[in-house]
């Protein structure tokens, strides 16, 4: 078993991108600036902006944090975003999700202009990516894709299993290893809740991707031998060993799996470090107007 490192590949892309934000800053006088829209105190929501905004600053981009109580209205959410969306000195908006139960995601997400929706959650940016057009590919799955060309991951005619579909993670991320682009050219399997008898797929997977939320769901006995594992889970426990008092699990029992797996990625130090880097280029490439000229 060899790991898919998120450390060493999140560091080294890091210096890239400072070296990039260098060059904008020499040419334009301005840093590429992200803003991250917080509304409530959902704990995993908290770290994951904070490492956010310290990732920013660690690369030279400048980032601000937008925060609202959960009881904020719609109403006011949506004018925050067009008041952001209208600021030429902003160049990715980002709005963490979960959301509170009384705001539609789905009008937010639509809210934030497709030039700067970093997240590529808009579904200009979903369709135009999965037309091979220009596009920002949602973090997450931009991240896996970087990080499979880093370790050289042959994904060619390979039977890709994503467990999972949802907008953020699995259904991009399907999209993305169907193309007839590298990485991709992948058979696809998604599975999903209603999916019975997963096993049957996982079984037969070369490449498995599990977003579904359930600590150690992917047992040895599901995967075969040689098969390459993204383990996208982000479980939080409550624990008196770490010094945060939390300890995350991945969706894959990494103790069983890593003795068939040929590559794998470890919860933290994978997945999570990489969805970082990807928002980091799409705010790049958005200073840059890369995507959209
Ligand atoms: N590492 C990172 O950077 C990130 C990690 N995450 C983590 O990844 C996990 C998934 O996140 P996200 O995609 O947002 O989750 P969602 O809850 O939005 O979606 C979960 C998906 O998994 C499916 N699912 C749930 N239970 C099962 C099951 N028992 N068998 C098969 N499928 C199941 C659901 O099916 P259905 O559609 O039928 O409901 C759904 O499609 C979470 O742990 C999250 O914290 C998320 C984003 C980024
Ligand atoms: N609009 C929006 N965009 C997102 O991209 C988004 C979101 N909402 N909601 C929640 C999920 C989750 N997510 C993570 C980002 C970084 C780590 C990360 O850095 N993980 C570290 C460790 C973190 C820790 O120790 O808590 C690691 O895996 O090593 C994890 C998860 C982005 N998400």
């Amino acid at each position: 078993m060899e790991l898919l490192d998120g450390k060493y590949v999140s560091e080294k892309v890091k210096v890239e991108i400072a070296a990039e934000a260098a060059k904008i800053l020499a040419r334009t006088g301005r840093k590429p600036h992200l803003v991250a829209v917080l509304v409530g105190h959902d704990g995993g929501s908290e770290t994951y902006v904070a490492s956010k905004m310290k990732n920013c600053e660690a690369v030279g981009f400048k980032s601000s944090l937008v925060r609202y109580e959960g009881d904020v209205s719609e109403e006011e959410l949506l004018n925050k975003v067009a008041e952001l969306n209208a600021d030429a000195d902003i160049d990715g908006i980002i709005v963490q999700l979960p959301l509170p139960k009384h705001i539609d995601p789905e009008k937010v997400t639509e809210k934030i202009d497709h030039r700067k929706d970093v997240d590529g959650f808009h579904p200009i940016n979903l369709g135009r990516m999965q037309r091979n057009l220009p596009s920002f590919i949602p973090a997450t799955p931009y991240g896996i894709t970087l990080m499979l060309k880093e370790y050289n991951i042959e994904t060619s005619g390979k039977h890709c299993v994503v467990v999972g579909r949802s907008n953020i993670v699995g259904s991009p991320m399907s999209i993305l290893m169907a193309r007839n682009t590298y990485p991709g050219n992948c058979t696809v399997t998604v599975c999903h809740s209603r999916t019975p008898d997963i096993k049957k797929f996982t079984l037969d997977a070369d490449i498995l991707i599990v977003a579904i939320g359930k600590k150690n769901f992917i047992t040895a006995d599901m995967v075969k031998e040689g098969v390459v594992v993204i383990d996208v889970g982000m479980n939080r426990e409550t624990s008196t060993l770490t010094k945060s008092g939390f300890k995350l699990f991945g969706d894959v029992d990494f103790e069983g799996v890593s003795q068939k797996a040929s590559w794998i990625t470890p919860v933290p130090g994978g997945v999570g470090l990489m969805t970082i880097i990807g928002l980091l280029k799409n705010t790049l490439a958005s200073a840059n107007k890369q995507v959209y000229p």
